[in-house]
């Protein structure tokens, strides 16, 4: 398991326990369970920082009634980094599977080189492939940008974000720190993470919560960059600002956080105008905001009062995750899910899991391991498929590029 941003960070090894959630009550349930584990937990942290002592690392699926189960996992040994101090924790369990006096072994990671990396190209499903296990096809997904502006002109909904899927299979004996690496070195301004086999590195923080200080990163309103050509990257970031669908788009996102987050804290402030965020791949419309925890309430609960906000879902959410089940033709698993951790405190880091791909295990026989990776876009009045599908290109780069043959 692995969580890092620039210079902060952990690596998670082994696994002490690992709890399993569905339906719609998923993060509170999830949250509940923490609170009972932690309340039991004896727990030595002289480094007192976040992300020290007990922690879960977790990540959840996007629909309440998604087949793929949510997980919260606490590691046998925690890595951890932030900034200048390091530290490592041991986990155990001390439970009736564990005989009294019975010693545990703590097995560090021994540092390795990176293995062997084939790389792999995803693809869209072609009408040959069967899409539940190849990705979705183009034209589905241009069809279903169609149907949702025209469910727009109609007045269901007033946006809706849709995705679709692209999939390959790395060779058995892959080294997936490879791609995890290189996610890593070139996003410096997303969280790089690998949980439960989903594997990415998402931009837009759903919420951070820490010592009472709460933050969230809005993002939505993209346009692809042009680093080759100085000037049309300035006009795309510069139109981006300008855009009033753009703007609009954006507003509904920040709205949604606002709202969910309004009864849950204190002193909420967001930046004034949405700024341009620069990304390798993409520039975003953002927007950050800050507040202060009114009550004792933990990150998982805070992510249940946001999920899902309308960068990934749409405008009334209710309606949106209806039209969503209706056109997108697969279950999004754990992408536009939360992704994060939490710890003993109920203080923890959660991001959108965008930009990202689930990675399945070992094929009993072969080895090989199959990588689905999804990504989408708001859809507002007015909004072009071919324009909407290049989006789709853009935001997928960092897992094809990651994932694929060159260094
Ligand atoms: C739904 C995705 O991005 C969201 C986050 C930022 C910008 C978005 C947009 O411009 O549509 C999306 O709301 C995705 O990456 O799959």
């Amino acid at each position: 398991m692995f969580w890092n941003r620039d210079d902060r960070g952990c690596v998670g090894v082994g696994e002490v326990l690992r709890l399993t959630f569905s339906g719609e009550q998923r993060y509170l349930e999830a949250s509940r369970a923490w609170r009972e584990i932690a309340a039991h937990a004896e727990i030595d942290d002289p480094v007192g920082m976040p992300g020290s002592g007990l922690l879960a690392f977790g990540t959840f699926a996007f629909a309440d009634d998604s087949s793929v189960e949510s997980v919260l996992i606490v590691p046998r040994i925690l890595v951890n980094r932030h900034r200048g101090t390091a530290w490592i924790t041991e986990i155990t369990r001390v439970d009736s599977s564990q005989v009294a006096g019975e010693k545990s072994v703590p097995v560090l990671p021994t540092a390795t080189d990176l293995g062997v990396w084939h790389g792999v190209e995803l693809h869209a499903a072609s009408d040959s492939v069967d899409r539940a296990t190849a990705g979705s096809k183009v034209d589905d997904y241009l069809a279903g940008v169609v149907e949702a502006t025209q469910r727009i002109d109609a007045g269901a909904v007033e946006k809706v974000v849709l995705s679709r899927q692209i999939a390959g299979e790395v060779s058995a004996g892959a080294d997936l720190r490879v791609p995890l690496d290189r996610l890593s070195a070139k996003y410096l301004d997303c969280w790089t993470f690998a949980v439960d086999g989903l594997i990415g590195a998402s931009p837009e923080t759903l919420v951070r919560s820490t010592g009472g200080a709460v933050s969230a990163r809005v993002l939505a309103g993209t346009r692809g960059r042009h680093p080759e050509d100085a000037a049309r990257d300035r006009a795309a970031r510069d139109e981006l600002l300008r855009s009033a669908k753009e703007q609009h788009e954006h507003d509904f996102a920040v709205q949604s956080v606002v709202t969910a987050l309004a009864p849950h804290v204190r002193d909420m402030r967001t930046s004034d105008d949405p700024f341009a965020l620069q990304l390798p791949n993409v520039w975003h419309l953002a927007t950050d905001l800050g507040a202060s925890l009114g009550a004792e309430t933990t990150a998982l609960e805070l992510v249940d009062a946001l999920h899902p906000t309308a960068a990934v879902a749409g405008t009334p959410t209710a309606d949106a995750v209806e039209l969503i089940a209706e056109l997108e033709p697969f279950d999004r698993g754990r992408y536009s899910g939360a992704v994060g951790w939490i710890d003993a405190d109920g203080d923890g880091e959660w991001v959108i899991a965008l930009r990202c791909a689930q990675v399945t295990e070992a094929d009993g026989g072969s080895g090989s391991r199959t990588v689905v990776a999804t990504a989408g876009g708001g859809i507002v009045a007015g909004s072009d498929p071919q324009h909407e599908l290049g989006e789709t290109v853009s935001k997928f780069r960092p897992i094809t590029e990651a994932f694929s043959s060159g260094s």
